[in-house]
């Protein structure tokens, strides 16, 4: 396909230094391939010049910026990277949502592992169309080249791999989005919004020379706990002598010398610091992480004032340009969108439908929705546990077993739990789980505690029962069964009659009526905080304008 430009449609290719062409009044033919544009061009003494750039390094992006006018290249341009995991990829996917409805051109980058598995769960052409939201990759250094593994669930691994592998490719990839601007297929990118644990992106801020806005996925007392890991090393609290102080009542230790922190124990602290390995890969990387972000830094938070008041302003003292713009579901759904980019999804795995249908033949506020997340495995045994809890709560319920959940192997449930279920439970293996949360038909969320089911269950006004399994879901349980008064914790060593019973207290009981009663209110003070006005939704404009939108 060839194109006839002159200057006023398209700037002066910077490529072309020499010889000095007149740089106001040139024409040329820029020639478009599959991965490459190559220019000819006629400088003022009619001598021809050629060259050849590769434009774009995905056949998305390829897609998107062919169909990009040229005039929407004064918009501002936000290149944002999730950690490569579904709890992280989905938060971040909503604030390129509603950047992208502020006016932004945005670039979404996922790993290429993680890219095939989107386009596997979505579609092929699930993201063709978007002129101004456009998808690139870089490698995540671990994926063997016809590997069949889910790196996404290995999370030391990944963050090794993060920090040795992520800078250059990254670096080159915001070369590569420079060199489409420059020849006018792209806006010039003017800003980064990164994962916070993805640091590699500072060092890249600042040769480019743009802002970095750090996105904290989880809750801002996780970030709390890992701002403190160093603490918990130089006291001796971790890494653990050994394995016995798992159970030997030690975890009870109070943590009382943390600023924000009220009434946690050693067991409510992110759980990284349970190791017993003094060289600890996760533990390192998070000190590692929390000493790399300086204290300048502008950091959003996935939360709202009101939910962690105490934890959020000793988070203010040590960073001052922090801003909490949650829940997201909440601030997304109320603000205006299109057809088209509501329908834009970021889930790796292909949701199954059938259950909104299901749920429908259900009484309102009478199904258990049980899901553990995109990580959590359990034994064979906890899965029983799990299954026989519910089957005898004798309620009705939805459970999302991930194929990989059971560890060692796939889930083979026995005739005989199915018969006796069969009336009234139904599985699947992945769903729409915010459409899932506000049906009418849920009652209660059985859930790992991961901050984006926390904060999802919140938007929906749903109550709880908590089984943490790892990393922040121990501070998350404790603020939802604690503070929040919204849940009640299931112990670590679950059993089918405690299932049983705090299902039946949690569907039925007083207990569980309070809860609902609290959920709905903490689900209108997250409205009131996304909705125009509200603290969460001028706090996202705030960002927008002092940092996004600044100048370097
Ligand atoms: O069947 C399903 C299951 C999950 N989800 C979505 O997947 C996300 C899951 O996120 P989360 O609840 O946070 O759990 P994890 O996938 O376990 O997330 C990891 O990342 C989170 C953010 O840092 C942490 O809070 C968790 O502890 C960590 O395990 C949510 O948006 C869900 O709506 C679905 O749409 N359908």
């Amino acid at each position: 396909m060839g194109l006839r430009f002159q200057s006023r449609l398209m700037p002066y290719p910077q490529e072309f230094d020499s010889p000095k062409a007149n740089r106001k009044e040139w024409s040329g033919r820029c020639t478009r391939s599959k991965r490459r544009t190559r220019y000819e061009l006629l400088n003022h003494h009619g001598q021809l010049h050629t060259k050849s750039l590769v434009s774009c390094t995905h056949n998305i992006h390829r897609k998107s910026s062919k169909m990009s006018t040229f005039s929407d290249n004064k918009k501002p341009h936000a290149v944002l990277i999730p950690y490569p995991a579904q709890g992280h990829i989905n938060p971040l996917f909503k604030l390129a949502k509603l950047l992208h409805l502020k006016g932004f051109h945005i670039t979404f980058i996922n790993t290429e592992y993680n890219h095939k598995r989107l386009l596997k769960s979505r579609g092929s052409n699930a993201f063709d169309g978007f002129t101004d939201f456009c998808f690139e990759t870089i490698p995540d250094g671990i994926t063997p080249m016809e590997g069949d593994g889910d790196v996404t669930q290995d999370i030391p691994a990944l963050c090794l791999s993060i920090r040795k592998n992520f800078l250059r490719p990254y670096c080159e990839l915001l070369s590569r989005l420079d060199e489409s601007a420059n020849i006018g297929l792209i806006p010039h990118v003017t800003c980064l919004v990164s994962d916070y644990f993805m640091t590699f992106t500072i060092q890249a801020a600042k040769e480019f020379a743009l802002p970095n806005v750090l996105f904290f996925p989880s809750s801002a007392c996780s970030l709390l706990n890992i701002l403190h890991f160093r603490s918990f090393v130089e006291k001796g609290l971790t890494p653990l002598k050994d394995v016995s102080y798992l159970t030997n009542g030690y975890l009870e230790t109070k943590v009382d010398w943390i600023p924000g922190l009220k009434n946690f124990r050693l067991k409510d602290i992110v759980d990284i610091i349970r190791t017993t390995d003094p060289n600890d890969i996760m533990l390192e990387f998070l000190i590692d992480v929390a000493d790399k972000v300086p204290r300048d830094s502008t950091i959003v938070l996935n939360t709202f004032d009101e939910l962690e008041s105490d934890v959020i302003n000793a988070l203010l003292s040590m960073f001052p340009s922090l801003y909490t713009i949650g829940p997201l579901p909440s601030l997304l759904n109320q603000t205006p969108s299109n057809h088209q980019l509501a329908s834009l999804d970021s889930n790796l795995w292909k949701e199954d439908t059938n259950c909104l249908e299901w749920l429908e033949s259900k009484e309102p506020g009478s199904v258990v929705y049980v899901n553990f997340g995109s990580i959590t495995v359990m034994t064979l045994e906890q899965l029983l546990e799990f299954a026989w809890g519910l089957a005898n709560s004798k309620k009705p319920f939805l459970w999302i077993i991930r194929p990989d959940l059971v560890i060692g192997g796939s889930v083979v449930l026995s005739s005989e739990f199915v018969n006796e279920i069969s009336d009234r439970g139904l599985i699947a293996s992945w769903c729409p789980q915010e459409k899932v949360l506000n049906h009418p038909s849920i009652g209660g969320f059985l859930t790992h505690c991961g901050w984006n089911s926390t904060t999802e269950s919140i938007c929906a006004g749903v109550p709880m029962l908590c089984w943490p399994f790892f990393g922040d879901q121990p501070p998350n349980s404790r603020f939802i069964c604690n503070e929040w008064e919204i849940g009640i914790e299931i112990d670590t060593n679950v059993k089918r009659d405690e299932v049983e019973k705090l299902v039946n207290e949690l569907m039925v009981g007083e207990k569980g009526k309070k809860m609902r009663q609290k959920a709905m209110e903490l689900k209108k003070k997250a409205l009131e905080n996304t909705s125009p006005g509200g603290c969460s939704y001028m706090n996202l404009d705030k960002v927008i304008k002092e940092v996004l939108l600044k100048q370097n």
